[in-house]
């Protein structure tokens, strides 16, 4: 569905994007990650063929970006960051205007439009002025507008930003439905739990660069090489941290305040050794479990020493 070859974009020495390479199939939700200027936007502008690039290539349902941009902006719904609405019409108008930007035209129109108000849980607000919608109301605006002509790839720029916690947990669920819907989507975040629950890969982009792309479960996986254990004792947990880090199975033990973490060597799945050896010294634990990895410490994990 969307297919990027080294695409690279500069603005002068700098290289906003540099070399990003990705495969998505339909059903796709890519969680696109980085810090603000990390060349998220530019990366989602060049698919929408809004922004040329320097080097590389990128195709869109198996069209080319350089020579199909008429059919490449039809396929596409790309949403910016920001946009802009026309305060003196009604949603239902709003969305119709577009509607017409896109030739839909004849009675379909209005129920295209009342679909899309329907997808994104606003048609209680249909005949409410644009002007007097909160901002995540705004958004999900801007969500049924690019969905007008039934896009098959949706490319969102932070769709999330700016909104209370309510409006980020609809914004998810919305993300969900479409990549049941079968669509291949895009959705840029600074911040990762936001996505984390949502995406089925995920990317992060730091300095131009692509430097973790994967399926949610692959990624968990490779950052999964080696099982952290979160111990703690009633008393002397600096010896019996001495103690673990002489067992075979225990590579680096550190104190996170009165709890010891063991990091076992990669690989190794096999530690029941350890609460015996801790028993048999004579210690009594309280806890032991191992550290839950979740996409959050996965990438904490995965980006350590990628990141300057
Ligand atoms: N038109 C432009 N001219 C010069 N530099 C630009 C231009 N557009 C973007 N840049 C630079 O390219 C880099 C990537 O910008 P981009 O907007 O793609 O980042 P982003 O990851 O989307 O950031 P944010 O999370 O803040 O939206 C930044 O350093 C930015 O300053």
């Amino acid at each position: 569905m969307i297919e990027t070859i080294k695409l690279t974009k500069k603005y002068g020495d700098l290289i906003a994007v540099n070399e990003i390479s990705l495969k998505l199939v339909e059903g796709d939700v890519f969680g696109f990650i980085g810090p603000n200027g990390s060349g998220k936007t530019t990366t989602m502008r060049m698919i929408a063929t809004l922004l040329n690039p320097d080097y590389g290539e990128a195709y869109v349902c198996g069209q080319s970006i350089y020579t199909h941009t008429e059919e490449i902006r039809r396929l596409v719904g790309f949403m910016p960051d920001f946009f802009g609405v026309y305060d003196d019409m009604t949603v239902l108008e709003y969305l119709e205007f577009f509607a017409a930007t896109y030739r839909i035209n004849g009675p379909s129109r209005r129920k295209i439009c009342e679909e899309k108000l329907e997808l994104v849980d606003m048609s209680f607000k249909r005949d409410a002025m644009v002007s007097q919608l909160s901002r995540g109301q705004t958004q999900r605006i801007g969500l049924a507008r690019v969905m007008l002509h039934d896009p098959q790839v949706l490319l969102l720029d932070e769709p999330a930003s700016g909104l209370d916690p309510r409006a980020r947990i609809e914004i998810r669920n919305l993300l969900r439905r479409l990549g049941a819907m079968n669509k291949t989507v895009i959705v840029s975040s600074h911040i990762l739990p936001e996505l984390a629950d949502v995406c089925t890969r995920v990317g992060m982009i730091e300095k131009g660069e692509l430097i973790i792309d994967g399926y949610v479960g692959e990624v968990m996986k490779k950052a999964r090489q080696a099982i952290v254990l979160h111990i703690r004792v009633t008393e002397n947990a600096e010896k019996a941290a001495q103690l673990l880090e002489q067992c075979d199975e225990v590579g680096h033990v550190s104190m996170q305040g009165d709890m010891i973490l063991a990091k076992l060597h990669p690989g190794t799945m096999d530690y029941s050794n350890l609460p015996m050896a801790l028993f048999e010294a004579g210690y009594r634990l309280t806890l032991f479990r191992e550290e839950e990895v979740n996409l959050e410490t996965a990438f904490m994990e995965l980006t350590k020493g990628k990141q300057q």
